[in-house]
């Protein structure tokens, strides 16, 4: 029996104890606790209290209070209150999983409560999410959608209706359908196709290029055509040519004479498909593209989209090809459906008229320079540079700093000194750079003055230019503001030396000379090559010394047929400017020429340039980038060029009349043509003629 009633007070005690931590109200437990403390109670008592606190049905309480005997009631009772901890137990842990999850959306539920009753409180009611929900709808019915794209819409709209608007989900939908309402999928601007028109803006906004704007022009007589037949689906341009010669300006021309919006693309470095193609939606803070960015700052879909630099955007990078994208926005034929990631629904291109620029063409994937239409843009003369320094460099800074072409003036020869001994560039970027020092120092002159006279003037008009102030800058002040010239005429200023040639090179930044350095050491026949050169070069090098090898007699360099040149000699070929890389075949003859004038101690002179690709039978083959050659070999003080026959045709065509005059052109067919032309018929080195060309010149 004894045990009995302690079984029954230790069940009591836990009973008391999950009541608390089920929270009940403080006061009763605390009664309760009392009575079952208090040591005097009979335990009849005990049974009859808690019996009347737990669950139990109506027979059980009445079989409780018919059991007479203490023995049978308290063990009636301990059966019904285990029973009664068992549930008891079970529900507080349900009670406690829930009550995490539920506290947080109920503290949640109570704040906004009591941030609504308080902005009401201000005055501030919000519009709640219902509008918010009428206002993207609204949005979206404006933005007239594609009959698909609407369909996405009402989708991810349904979705969005049913969703807590605190849920994470809730704002990415929000987001996204926020992309489709603001895309113009079918707002454009109206184009003016006047040519005429377009032809006067080009022409105002860039002095030259008369091949370049023909062929823009013709562009967009072609592109009127099209549109009056209601088809436009033009070529994708591509402008190539060397830094800072007018690219970007001239795709803002374009967009400015068609009276488009006008955005450019920076392409440079882009290594990952995805700035192009955006993220998909899955991602934690996804945006669509550059493309699709694009379209949305400039609101209609009709811009000119000018990807600049398109030769420097990076291939298979760790997250994709990024020109794999550009495969299809530049196709005509399938950017009418380009896709973005993000929005995951086809946005038409076809409207937007795209312009690529690059420096070179070497980097471009040959799929996407396929696609493109390319006009070149070459370097510029000193002359075209002096007249684009004049007509547009020096009003645009003279604007930009403050004063009117009234207050500065350049006279012709300090324009010409700042372009050849300041910058060497086939642009006219550090041109216009140097000419805005120029400005600035004329400014801080003006400024001055302007103080000092408007301090003693006793009226408020003072002249345009204040006594004291010349607006005039010659050739000597150009010194004075700028400093000892940083260029000096390279091949003038070079003596010649048996063994140095003058080669001429053209690379992505435009076309400069290099010189081709061989000397001869004892040896066993190696030949040893430095100056950063590629597989290309070298080939030639190997090319240029065996022919000579095999040459050396008929050449002079040797007194009998079978006589080695180089028995017990090494030769070492260098292409100075180490740091700079070369690659290519067009120094094939200057290399020749060279090595000929090593052996036989003769000099080339420094002013006399050469370009060809050489075969070991003898022949000159043509080259490429002969206008950009040519016009810095002029700009480095070159008189004479040596160049491959089958290159006169470029000469004639690309290359301006005034650098035409100032430079001897001599066209090579065969290695004997250059030789001869090189070493001006010296007696040491034997040339055959023309007509005995391959013949023993020493017959
Ligand atoms: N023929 C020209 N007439 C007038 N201004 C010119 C001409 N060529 C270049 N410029 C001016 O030279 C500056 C540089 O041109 P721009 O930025 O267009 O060069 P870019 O060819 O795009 O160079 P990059 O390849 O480095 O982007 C601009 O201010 C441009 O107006």
């Amino acid at each position: 029996m004894q045990d009995l009633i302690v079984t029954l007070r230790s069940i009591s005690r836990e009973f008391v104890a999950l009541l608390q931590s089920l929270k009940l109200p403080t006061p009763i437990l605390t009664q309760l606790q009392k009575f079952l403390d208090n040591v005097n109670i009979v335990p009849g008592q005990v049974v009859d209290l808690l019996m009347s606190t737990i669950e139990s049905t109506m027979e059980e309480k009445i079989a409780i209070l018919n059991a007479v005997d203490l023995k049978e009631r308290i063990t009636k009772a301990v059966e019904l209150m285990t029973r009664q901890i068992h549930v008891l137990k079970i529900s507080q842990k349900v009670h406690d999983n829930v009550e995490g999850k539920l506290n947080k959306k109920q503290r949640e539920f109570y704040l906004r409560e009591q941030l609504a009753a308080i902005k009401e409180e201000l005055g501030e009611k919000d519009s709640g999410d219902d509008d918010e929900l009428a206002i993207i709808e609204n949005r979206l019915a404006e933005a007239n959608l594609p009959p698909e794209v609407q369909k996405a819409a009402d989708r991810e709209l349904k979705k969005l209706k049913k969703m807590q608007p605190a849920s994470s989900e809730y704002s990415v939908i929000r987001n996204y359908l926020d992309w489709l309402g603001d895309l113009p999928w079918s707002k454009s601007t109206e184009d003016i196709l006047d040519v005429e028109r377009a032809r006067k803006q080009l022409n105002d906004d860039h002095y030259g290029l008369e091949k370049v704007k023909r062929r823009i022009l013709e562009y967009l007589a072609v592109s009127k055509l099209q549109q009056m037949k209601g088809d436009v689906r033009g070529p994708i341009l591509c402008l190539v040519g060397p830094p800072g010669v007018g690219k970007t300006s001239l795709g803002r021309s374009i967009a400015a004479a068609l009276d488009r919006k006008f955005h450019r693309i920076s392409l440079g470095g882009v290594w990952d498909e995805s700035e192009i193609r955006g993220h998909r939606r899955t991602y934690v803070g996804a945006l669509p593209g550059r493309i699709i960015q694009g379209l949305k700052k400039c609101e209609v879909n009709n811009p000119v989209f000018l990807l600049d630099e398109i030769d420097k955007i990076g291939s298979r990078g760790h997250h994709g090809d990024p020109s794999a994208a550009f495969l299809e926005v530049l196709d005509p034929e399938q950017n009418s459906t380009f896709t973005d990631h993000y929005l995951n629904v086809p946005f038409d291109l076809s409207k937007v008229l795209f312009i690529a620029t690059a420096n070179s063409l070497d980097t471009i994937p040959a799929p996407l320079l396929d696609r493109m239409e390319l006009i070149t843009i070459p370097g510029y003369t000193y002359a075209e540079k002096l007249a684009i320094a004049t007509n547009h460099l020096l009003p645009k800074q003279v604007r930009l700093h403050g004063l009117t072409e009234a207050n500065i003036q350049i006279t012709p020869e300090a324009l010409l000194k700042v372009a050849t001994g300041y910058t060497r560039e086939s642009g006219v970027r550090q041109l216009e750079r140097e000419i805005g020092s120029l400005v600035r120092a004329k400014a801080v002159e003006y400024a001055e003055v302007y103080e000092k006279s408007s301090a003693s003037a006793t009226s408020s008009d003072i002249p345009e230019n204040p006594s004291g102030y010349q607006p005039l800058i010659g050739i000597q002040d150009v010194e004075v503001i700028l400093g000892q010239e940083k260029y000096i005429n390279e091949v003038t200023a070079r003596a010649a030396v048996p063994g140095v040639v003058t080669g001429m090179a053209y690379n992505g930044v435009g076309g400069g000379i290099l010189f081709i350095e061989v000397t001869q050491m004892p040896g066993k026949g190696n030949l040893q090559l430095t100056g950063s050169l590629g597989d290309v070069i070298k080939e030639s090098a190997q090319i240029a010394l065996s022919w000579v090898k095999s040459q050396g007699y008929k050449i002079g360099l040797t007194t009998s047929p079978g006589q080695n040149v180089m028995e017990k000699t090494d030769v070492h070929l260098h292409m100075p400017s180490g740091a700079t890389p070369k690659d290519g075949p067009s120094a094939g003859i200057a290399m020749v020429c060279a090595l000929v004038s090593m052996f036989s101690n003769q000099t080339v002179p420094s002013t006399t340039a050469m370009t060809g690709e050489f075969t070991l039978r003898g022949l000159v083959m043509p080259v490429g980038g002969i206008k950009e050659k040519v016009i810095a070999a002029h700009r480095a003080g070159v008189r004479k060029i040596i160049m491959p026959l089958r290159n006169q045709k470029d000469v004639v065509s690309d290359v301006p009349a005034n650098v035409r005059e100032d430079i001897e052109f001599c066209y090579a067919s065969t290695i004997w043509d250059v030789l001869r032309e090189a070493f001006e018929g010296r007696a040491t080195v034997h040339t055959p003629t023309v007509a005995s060309a391959g013949i023993d010149s020493r017959l």
